[in-house]
This record gives structure tokens, sequence and C-alpha cells, in this order.
């Protein structure tokens, strides 16, 4: 599809964080600008501490008020996410903006089952009766590939692998359709066979749905086989951004050649040869 067609979901303008601290002020983020359009996966690189997941929990508007100061406009489709009142915001959030985890346990209530947590998420934002969110839920389940999806919602997180949960996460998130999802190294915690299936699902939701997605890793691998763009981030900054064969053939900043030297690892070609 010609760029130009395509509608902007997400837009970021001079969007900055800075951290009020007893003895002054400390930037987290400079004033960085993206946008994402429908179907669009925008991978943001970096490495630790360079400032992907404040970025990640500024669009989401959750970082705390009382400490950090929060600039700029976050822009979902049109409407203004920065400074929402949170009332409004957790009715956006997980259903038009959905965030992925990368650690799937901490997204679970240990003692609620797989069925109670999607059930709340289903009933939070919509009228649907237990009966039709239940079967929304076995869908969502089932598009996942997870086996047994009935079975699976008596089940409690601790007992399922870490590999699941993630797809289980990807199900609920998933089971609105929202808008644009951010998803935070969401196969940073899996085995290799479960990175391979996570990033296949991702995929397929962005082809099947137009997902809009933030991708945010710090394995170049994942990014190459997954974003149509790349944003590179360093020191709270976003110092390149490209097409992402563009980044990786002919990177301009310092930055992004030294980031560059990790291979790329995973194939989507390899994900046939991976059962699930
Ligand atoms: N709540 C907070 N209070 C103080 N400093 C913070 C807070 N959250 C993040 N920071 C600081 O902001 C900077 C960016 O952190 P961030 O977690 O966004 O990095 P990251 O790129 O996501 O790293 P990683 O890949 O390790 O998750 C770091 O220096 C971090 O210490």
């Amino acid at each position: 599809m010609d760029d130009g067609a395509k509608s902007k979901v997400l837009e970021v303008r001079g969007l900055q964080v800075k951290l009020q601290t007893g003895t002054g002020t400390v930037p987290l983020l400079e004033p960085i600008d993206f946008e994402l359009k429908k179907g669009q996966v925008l991978g943001l690189v970096g490495e630790s501490g360079s400032g992907k997941t404040v970025t990640c929990n500024a669009l989401l508007q959750l970082l705390d008020r009382q400490t950090m100061d929060v600039k700029g406009s976050v822009r979902l489709n049109g409407r203004e996410l920065n400074g929402m009142a949170a009332e409004e915001m957790r009715r956006i959030l997980g259903k038009d903006i959905a965030l992925i985890m990368q650690n799937p346990m901490n997204a679970f209530t240990p003692v609620y089952t797989i069925g109670a947590q999607f059930m709340e998420t289903i009933r939070t934002h919509t009228q649907l009766t237990t009966r039709q969110a239940r079967n929304l839920a076995i869908t969502a389940l089932e598009k996942m590939n997870l086996p047994e999806p009935a079975k699976l919602l008596k089940r409690y997180p601790f007992q399922l692998s870490g590999g699941m949960l993630q797809r289980v996460m990807i199900a609920i998130s998933m089971c609105l359709r929202p808008a644009v999802v951010i998803a935070d190294e969401p196969t940073t915690a899996l085995d290799v066979v479960n990175q391979l299936q996570v990033l296949r699902e991702l995929d397929r939701l962005r082809t099947e749905y137009g997902t809009s997605i933030l991708l945010i890793s710090h394995d170049l691998g994942v990014i190459s086989q997954m974003a149509d763009e790349v944003a590179v981030m360093q020191q709270g900054r976003i110092v390149e951004q490209a097409e992402v064969h563009r980044l990786f053939n002919q990177p301009q900043h310092e930055y992004t050649k030294i980031l560059l030297h990790a291979r790329p690892k995973l194939s989507l070609r390899d994900m046939n040869q991976v059962g699930g």
C-alpha cells in the first residue's frame, strides 16, 4: 500500500519526560516525534536505559504525574491522550490501545483463573453477557493456536508455561481489536520456540486486523523480521529513524552502526518449521 494512503493511527509530537527530584529535574526523554500508520510495525530499539520503557509508559499515560513532568502530544486516532483524566484513559487502555508486557507472569493476578481475568477485560469495555464474553475469550484463544481453550479458561497462571501465558496475554490484548498494540520486549523472557510463535502471532494480527504495533526490543534480529520502520534510541533521544532495510543496509548514525553488530537470529520463514 502507498504510505500516503495509510491513515495515521498514532501521532507522537514533542513527547518529553522530566523526572522531578528534590534537587531539580532530570530529563528522561528528550522531545521525540514519530507516528504509526494503520497496519504498520514500528520497531523501537536501543540499549538498556535508553528510554524505551519510559516512552511506552508516557504514551499510555502510566507515568506517575507527581514525579514526572510529561509534555508534548500523543494522538490516538486524532484524540489527545496526554493529560487525559485517569478515568477516561482507563476506558481507552485495553480497548483502543493495548500493552503486551515483557513478563507475562506480572500481567496476571495469581489467585484468579485465566477466564476470570479475560472476563474482567471484556466486561470492563463491553456490554457483552457472560456467555458472549466467554465465547469471545474462547475464539481469541483459538486464534492464538492455544489448545483446549475452554479448559484453559479454568486454569491459573502458574499452571501455564511462560510461552503459553504470553500468548494468552496477547489473546486478551487483542480480543477487543485495539487499533494500536504496544509490545514491550514481548519475546525477551521466552525460549526460541516460543519467541517464534509469539512473533508469528503478532505478525498475523497486523495482517488480519490491520493492527498497528509499536515493537520495543533490544534484539535487532526480532526487529529486522517484524518492523517496517525502526527508530533508534540513545540516552532518551531518537537518534535515527528509517525504513527497516535502509536502516540495516545504510545506517547513518554511529550508535546505529554499533547496535547493528548484533546479527539477526530469527526468521519468519523458520516459523513454518516450528509447531503450534
Ligand atoms: N520511575 C523512574 N524513576 C526514575 N528514573 C527512571 C524511572 N523510570 C525510568 N527511569 C530512568 O530512565 C532511563 C530510561 O529507562 P527505560 O526503562 O525507559 O530504559 P529502557 O530503554 O526501557 O531499558 P531496558 O531495555 O533495560 O528496559 C533510565 O536511566 C532509568 O533509570
